[in-house]
């Protein structure tokens, strides 16, 4: 691939790697890990071997207060003084720059006591305690490093010279520019009133009381644990095209190069990149990179396939890279994951970060990925193509296929987004398509009642009513049927059983919503999280992405986000307002008279500490997925 393509032919084409640091391979040695550059300004970290190792910290993690080197020390009780006045009876004659560091380090301090919230204020769960399933791995829990104060000054692009004394003002800002080791995102905001509670989920052993989940707020922490100069960053986008690729790479360097990092390696072709020497990595500057996000894609490429991951730790190892950004969805986190292992197991001083992609939406824990967005916006100028088409032929019949290999998420929201469709099927939620309660008398309904029917359907679904090729792709992913066609030409000779005219059109404009470049949501989304990704790993995280929950960007863990694949829950609200806005009934695969479904098993109440199945007479969508249980909503939809 042409690297520059996207750019026109004005820019000069980026250097690989030099041969010299092809060449060295670096091992990790911690007197080479991050220099001080300003001894005494901020507080003091505990002594660099006293740093517990990371299994027993994982075992006796008794807060997150005390289990960080950077946290801040406890303020002293007895101090109340205002953070200005505090800070000025701490200064004796100094010179600008130092008073100016002490200033800092006395009112940050005074603003972590002023502003600490200790879990007892905000409740209890997973904050601070010993099992907390959100803590991220931090590099000082396994190995020894000294960090020191940040480099990155988002406010003046760079340190004021030495002898210039900053106005009191700017050092106020300077303290709210950095974001707490401590501070925290609740995971889960709704606290659900009953067990019956739409969109309830419940723990191992039914128990569905309101328990805290908290994640690690994302930003730019007061302390790093990388010299930027020590510095040389790798980035890879791997798996499928995302609209907001070039985005992200773009602010990771922005980001990077705010810090004060020169080295920065863009590798080619997702991880085939590593192993392939026709495309060498490339050098990242913020020229080469300023204009990329106008363009979809991603202009370093991206594939699909798993080349050996100890081939990728050699290379990271011999090109002596220590901040390396995956960004894929949840294989490519997968393999981050084992790759941060197998560094682990080299010892290598490297921070392992994440950037989730995915289209499908299909990632845990996180609000929407990015490009998502976009997609579902893409997605609707071919909804909208196929309601027009409808609309204007004879008993039209509009179908459109969107991605979703095993999620629905696009077909759901370009559905409830577009208020054009008529049916939305997808692949958590089986239906049938002959008989009384099937799809094509639905349509026949809608086509007796409208004149036209609009058919949305997820890639994924229905994949049971065709013969697939049971073959996998280069990644492990399932190569699908293709379920769009197939419903085309099967809704065709439907009417032509039945003999009536209906004009059918179908359009799949799959790689269309994927191949454009982001919308303005998108972009911001795609800035904060290279943004952050950076911040992660200078604040010394590792194996981590950043997600963006209940509107706020935090760290996760890499384990926690890929221990199962996202899927449209349809007990959810958002299922529910979909097939409100579309008006589709259930098309139960089993139908059943509620009658018969008594006869068949007397219900009792559900037994103690289990789930109550939620019933919904009016959508008939709320479909228990306990084995037993399986479509009695449904059920009564239909009687
Ligand atoms: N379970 C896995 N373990 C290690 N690497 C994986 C795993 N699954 C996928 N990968 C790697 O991640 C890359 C992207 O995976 P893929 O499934 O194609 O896309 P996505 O990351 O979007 O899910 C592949 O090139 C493959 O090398
Ligand atoms: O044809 P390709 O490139 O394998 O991609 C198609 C697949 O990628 C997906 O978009 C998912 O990929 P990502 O999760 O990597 O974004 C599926 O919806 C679709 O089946």
């Amino acid at each position: 691939m042409n690297i520059l393509a996207c750019f026109g032919s004005g820019q000069s084409r980026p250097s690989t790697t030099p041969s010299s640091t092809r060449a060295r391979r670096s091992t990790f040695d911690p007197s080479k890990g991050a220099r001080v550059v300003r001894p005494g300004p901020l507080p003091a970290a505990p002594p660099a071997a006293a740093a517990p190792p990371r299994a027993a910290l994982a075992q006796k993690r008794p807060s997150v207060l005390s289990s960080r080197p950077n946290s801040a020390p406890s303020p002293s009780p007895s101090s109340s003084t205002p953070a200005r006045s505090q800070a000025q009876a701490q200064v004796p004659a100094q010179s600008g720059s130092q008073r100016r560091e002490d200033n800092s380090q006395a009112q940050r301090s005074q603003y972590n006591k002023d502003n600490m919230r200790r879990p007892s204020a905000v409740g209890s769960g997973s904050y601070g305690q010993a099992n907390d399933p959100f803590a991220c791995t931090h590099l000082t829990e396994l190995m020894p490093i000294t960090p020191i104060e940040s480099t990155y000054r988002a406010h003046s692009g760079g340190t004021l010279p030495d002898g210039i004394e900053a106005p009191e003002s700017r050092e106020q800002n300077m303290r709210r520019l950095y974001v707490h080791d401590e501070d925290r995102v609740l995971l889960k905001v709704v606290h659900y009133g009953n067990p019956t509670s739409v969109g309830i989920e419940f723990e191992e052993g039914g128990d569905w009381q309101f328990k805290p989940l908290w994640t690690q707020r994302a930003g730019p922490r007061a302390q790093i644990y990388f010299h930027p100069s020590a510095v040389k960053a790798a980035i890879v986008t791997c798996g499928g095209l995302c609209p907001g690729l070039n985005d992200v790479i773009r602010q990771v360097v922005f980001t990077l190069d705010v810090y004060g990092v020169k080295e920065i390696l863009g590798i080619q072709y997702g991880f085939k990149g590593f192993v392939d020497p026709k495309y060498p990595p490339v050098a990242l500057t913020r020229k080469l990179v300023s204009r990329v996000h106008m363009a979809g894609g991603s202009f370093l490429g991206v594939s699909r396939g798993t080349p050996d991951l100890n081939d990728i730790v050699d290379k990271l190892q011999d090109w002596g890279i220590n901040f390396f950004f995956i960004i894929g969805g949840n294989g490519s986190h997968a393999g981050a994951h084992e790759i941060y292992k197998r560094c682990l197991e080299r010892k290598m001083k490297i921070a392992v970060v994440g950037i989730p992609k995915t289209i499908d939406n299909d990632l845990q824990l996180v609000d929407k990925t990015f490009g998502f967005d976009t997609s579902v916006e893409e997605a609707q100028r071919a909804i909208n193509a196929a309601f027009v088409e409808a609309s204007s032929a004879y008993n039209g019949v509009g179908i459109v296929k969107l991605m979703g290999r095993q999620s629905g998420f696009i077909a759901m929201y370009a559905t409830l987004a577009s208020g054009q469709v008529d049916i939305v099927l997808i692949p958590e939620v089986p239906f049938v398509l002959e008989g009384e309660h099937g799809v094509y008398n639905f349509m026949k309904k809608r086509l007796d009642k409208n004149g036209l029917c609009v058919v949305v359907i997820a890639e994924g679904a229905g994949q049971e009513l065709l013969e697939s090729s049971g073959g996998v792709d280069a990644s492990g992913n399932p190569i699908l049927g293709d379920i769009g066609k197939w419903f085309y030409s099967q809704v065709k000779a439907y009417f032509g059983k039945i003999k009536m005219s209906v004009d059918v059109k179908y359009i799949d404009p799959t790689y269309m919503i994927r191949a454009r470049h982001c919308n303005s949501s998108d972009h911001i989304i795609c800035s904060v999280l290279g943004q952050n990704a950076v911040h992660g790993a200078f604040a010394g995280y590792t194996d981590i992405t950043i997600g963006l929950v209940n509107t706020h960007y935090v760290f996760l863990p890499i384990p926690k986000v890929i221990e199962v694949a996202r899927k449209v829950d349809p007990n959810s609200n958002m299922w529910h307002r979909t097939v409100t806005s579309t008006g589709q009934p259930d098309f139960p695969m089993v139908p059943q008279k509620i009658s018969e479904k008594k006869a068949q098993s007397q219900p009792s109440s559900p037994p103690k500490s289990q789930p109550t199945s939620p019933k919904s007479p009016v959508s008939g969508s709320s479909r228990s997925q306990s084995p037993g249980d399986p479509y009695l909503a449904g059920a009564i939809h239909l009687i």
